[in-house]
């Protein structure tokens, strides 16, 4: 039997920087992951996170949850039949129901040859302490996530005060009694506390929330034409409005060589400079996207 992990966690909360900290965990226990990786969006993002030698299996356009189980578990039969491996990860969009993400790995056809673990949901603390800020159907998405965890990671607590950090772990607590938990930055948990997971996941008593159906959430592509100023995109990016979600992507900087990498999650920024020049193109996220003007592109 191979163990199966679900990461979830909504937009942003740190599922890629746990998926990327656990394969590494595992390698060094010569043990051989294989990843199935759900994108929202057209453009691969995460999968560069992940070595050349490790199996993997994207669906990008749509999420696992939506698409319906029929693709996952093709992807699923396909992993199983062609590659040697231990673990299977699953890392689903952070729009995707945890619950309904799973609905694939049930399937009959895998009952003997896949021992579900369970479900981690990555949580980004400084959301959880703003959730209220959210619109409800998003909000309700968010809460789902956290509510059928089997293990939460309080995550991002490098952002926050010793009050802050006790007060979000004593809420979680309470909202999911039945869900470890621990604290995190950047998605660094033990092997060890995935390992001991034997969770049976509760498939009734599910809120639905799908995108593009409940959910008004969408995503768009952005090309850029020409190169930006980091301090005026950054000018530029103060003035969003919190239902921008998401972006990441590559974006041509004034004075650097590449496009830089470019993470934008809830009103945070990460810049990191790229060795390969890749193309200048970034994926939004968030609530009626389609008409900001984003500077530098076409
Ligand atoms: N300060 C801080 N930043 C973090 C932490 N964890 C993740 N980040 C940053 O948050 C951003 C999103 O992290 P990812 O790991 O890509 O999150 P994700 O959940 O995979 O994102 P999606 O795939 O878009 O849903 C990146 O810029 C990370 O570097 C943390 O604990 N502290």
């Amino acid at each position: 039997m191979k163990d199966v992990y679900l990461f979830s966690g909504f937009l942003g909360s740190g599922k890629t920087s746990l998926l990327t900290d656990t394969i590494r965990q595992l390698k060094e226990k010569g043990l051989k992951p294989a990843i199935l990786m759900n994108e929202l969006g057209k453009l691969p993002f995460d999968s560069q996170a992940v070595d050349e030698d490790i199996p993997l299996k994207e669906m990008l356009e749509g999420c696992i949850c939506c698409t319906g189980s029929e693709k996952t578990e093709a992807q699923l039969q396909t992993l199983l039949a062609g590659e040697a491996f231990d673990v299977l990860i699953i890392e689903t969009t952070g729009a995707a129901h945890p619950v309904e993400a799973l609905d694939a790995v049930y399937s009959p056809l895998f009952a003997k040859q896949l021992n579900v673990k369970g479900i981690v949901t990555v949580v980004d603390s400084l959301l959880w302490l703003n959730r209220q800020t959210l619109p409800p159907q998003v909000r309700s998405l968010f809460l789902e996530q956290i509510r059928h965890a089997h293990l939460l990671l309080a995550n991002k607590m490098d952002l926050l005060s010793d009050d802050q950090q006790a007060k979000i772990t004593y809420e979680l607590q309470s909202f999911n009694p039945s869900a470890a938990i621990i604290q995190t930055s950047h998605g660094k948990c033990p092997l060890s506390i995935l390992e001991r997971l034997k969770g049976t996941v509760r498939t009734t008593d599910v809120n639905r929330a799908r995108i593009g159906e409940e959910l008004a959430l969408s995503t768009r592509l952005v090309s850029f034409k020409q190169s930006v100023d980091k301090e005026e995109f950054e000018d530029w990016l103060r003035t969003l409005p919190s239902s921008v979600y998401r972006m990441k992507g590559y974006v041509p900087v004034l004075g650097m060589k590449n496009p830089m990498l470019f993470q934008y999650s809830y009103g945070m920024v990460q810049w990191l400079p790229e060795y390969v020049k890749m193309e200048p193109v970034i994926v939004m996220i968030g609530e009626q996207i389609s008409q900001l003007q984003v500077p530098g592109s076409v």
